[in-house]
């Protein structure tokens, strides 16, 4: 994963919404990290592995094309949009790249933009592993508040990843996605 280049994209368009939006030289951290706090719940939600009470705790991975309705044909020719696989999208990897994107944005606001992480390639995936991770991720993002536990956090966040089954280079792609959504969205005065 190039974190470079993710914390330059990262830096491009937090300074557009800061100019957009005539936020310079406010303190956006409490803020900033409220956000990823929030992002962590829905993306928690979306995995369900925690829902200990219900007997569907299978993860939202899909969601079908808008376009063909998730049939994948449009008439008779193969819908463009989904290139006729159905899928419109990913509700947890959507998720994922909104926290990633809040947490490349808190190490741009804090000046830490070279964590020290390793990406796990193996490890426990078990549901009470990830929940505890979850709970590691909430925690140090309420710490950064006082102190300087970023690497901590992008560490157990990169873990996250891992465990909810996504590859570098899925997390990539879908990150590059959704920026340039949020890019639109500022154009088109979201
Ligand atoms: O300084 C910022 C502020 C926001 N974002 C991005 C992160 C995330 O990818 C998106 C905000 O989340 P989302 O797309 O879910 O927007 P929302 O306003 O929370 O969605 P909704 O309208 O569904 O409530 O904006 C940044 O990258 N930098």
């Amino acid at each position: 994963m190039n974190l470079i280049k993710l914390f330059e994209t990262q830096r491009v368009l937090d300074d557009r919404i800061i100019k957009e939006k005539g936020l310079e030289g406010q303190d956006l951290l409490p803020m900033k990290i409220l956000a990823l706090q929030v992002e962590l719940g829905e993306l928690a939600n979306e995995w369900r592995g925690f829902k200990f009470w219900s007997e569907n705790q299978k993860s939202n991975t899909f969601y079908p094309c808008l376009d063909c309705g998730g049939g994948g044909h449009d008439f008779i020719k193969n819908c463009v949009s989904c290139d006729g696989t159905g899928k419109g999208g990913n509700p947890l990897l959507e998720e994922y790249v909104d926290c990633l994107h809040f947490i490349l944005s808190i190490g741009l606001t804090i000046g830490s933009t070279n964590p020290r992480v390793e990406f796990p390639i193996t490890g426990g995936r078990s549901k009470e592993f990830t929940t505890v991770r979850f709970n590691e991720c909430l925690r140090f993002a309420n710490l950064l508040l006082d102190d300087d536990y970023y690497d901590l956090l992008f560490q157990y966040f990169m873990d996250l990843g891992y465990m909810l089954g996504f590859t570098w280079g899925q997390i990539e792609q879908a990150y590059y996605a959704k920026n340039q959504i949020n890019h639109e969205r500022q154009a088109t005065g979201y």
